[in-house]
């Protein structure tokens, strides 16, 4: 592995997140510099700076971590900082990879990178697609964003919404199920805070279940539903009609088509 430096260009709610589970996975701290416009320290004495830097990135990971919408505001003022030796790493949510070419002409490299929040704890997921997998610096995002978890090559750009919602996304759809599991047990009358607690470490175990297992979800559902028990009844209310699957297909589809419509946005 190269010790290219890395740039945060935003360091925000994600980004920062990236960062943490890179410090997690023992990254040395003097790969890093963030340039964000409000200067907040990262802390653990990383380099943090509230404007772009005078001279040019260079032979550099330089990830760009700001909302979709500001890329055009942005990009024409780091332009002349990125050169052939530079590789972007985008994970703005929509911004295929022809906008950011576009954003970034001289570029060496262009990936884009979608992680999800548990990256901060090396739990988390990263669906990657490069300009040129074979090439330059490909294969050095590829080994620091799998320090964050799970990192997949994508191998169709048109699917990348699609893993935004499912990954990217995910993790709000399950916090909201939880929240769901634990406000279910409340109004049937436990206790408010023991009910949060047990529902959190029930996605948590059973997370980790369905991880180590070769068996789909489905049959360790089936495994947990005793016939003739109280599960199946649980079950039948999930199944009927196929209301969850419908429900959370039509979650992602709501969540891939506005990531089609940053696309869009980002292209004007
Ligand atoms: N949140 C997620 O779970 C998630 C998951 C995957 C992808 N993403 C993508 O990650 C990106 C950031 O989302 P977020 O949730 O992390 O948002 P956020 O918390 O609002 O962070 C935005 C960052 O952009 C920085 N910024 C604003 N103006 C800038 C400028 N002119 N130059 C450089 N940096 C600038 C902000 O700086 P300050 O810190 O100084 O305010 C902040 O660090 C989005 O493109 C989103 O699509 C987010
Ligand atoms: N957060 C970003 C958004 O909500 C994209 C995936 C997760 O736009």
């Amino acid at each position: 592995m190269s010790e290219l430096p890395i740039w945060l260009i935003g360091c925000g709610n994600m980004a920062g997140a990236m960062l943490a589970g890179w410090l997690v996975a023992d990254e040395p701290t003097d790969r890093f510099r963030i340039v964000r416009p409000s200067g907040v320290p990262f802390g653990s004495g990383i380099s943090v700076q509230s404007h772009l830097p005078q001279s040019g990135f260079g032979e550099a990971i330089v990830q760009i971590g700001f909302k979709p919408h500001m890329l055009a505001d942005i990009a024409p003022d780091m332009r002349s900082l990125v050169g052939p030796e530079t590789c972007i790493v985008s994970i703005l949510a929509g911004v295929e990879l022809a906008t950011l070419r576009e954003a970034f002409p001289d570029a060496g490299q262009i990936v884009r990178a979608m992680p999800n929040t548990p990256v901060a704890l090396g739990k988390g997921v990263v669906g990657l697609i490069a300009e040129d997998e074979q090439g330059e610096h490909a294969a050095d995002v590829a080994t620091l964003m799998a320090k964050l978890g799970l990192a997949e090559w994508i191998a169709d750009e048109r699917l990348f919404d699609v893993v935004t919602a499912l990954s990217g996304s995910g993790p709000a759809f399950v916090f909201r199920f939880m929240d769901a599991l634990a406000r279910g047990g409340e109004a049937l009358g436990l206790d408010p805070a023991q009910a949060l607690r047990m529902a959190v470490e029930t996605v948590r175990g059973a997370a980790e279940l369905a991880g180590q297992s070769d068996e789909r979800p489905a049959t360790l559902a089936d495994r947990v539903a005793s016939p003739g028990g109280s599960t199946r009844k649980g079950l039948d209310i999930l199944d009927d009609d196929e209301a969850l699957a419908k429900l959370v297909h039509a979650t992602l589809e709501a969540a891939t088509s506005r990531n089609r419509e940053m696309a869009e946005e980002a292209r004007r």
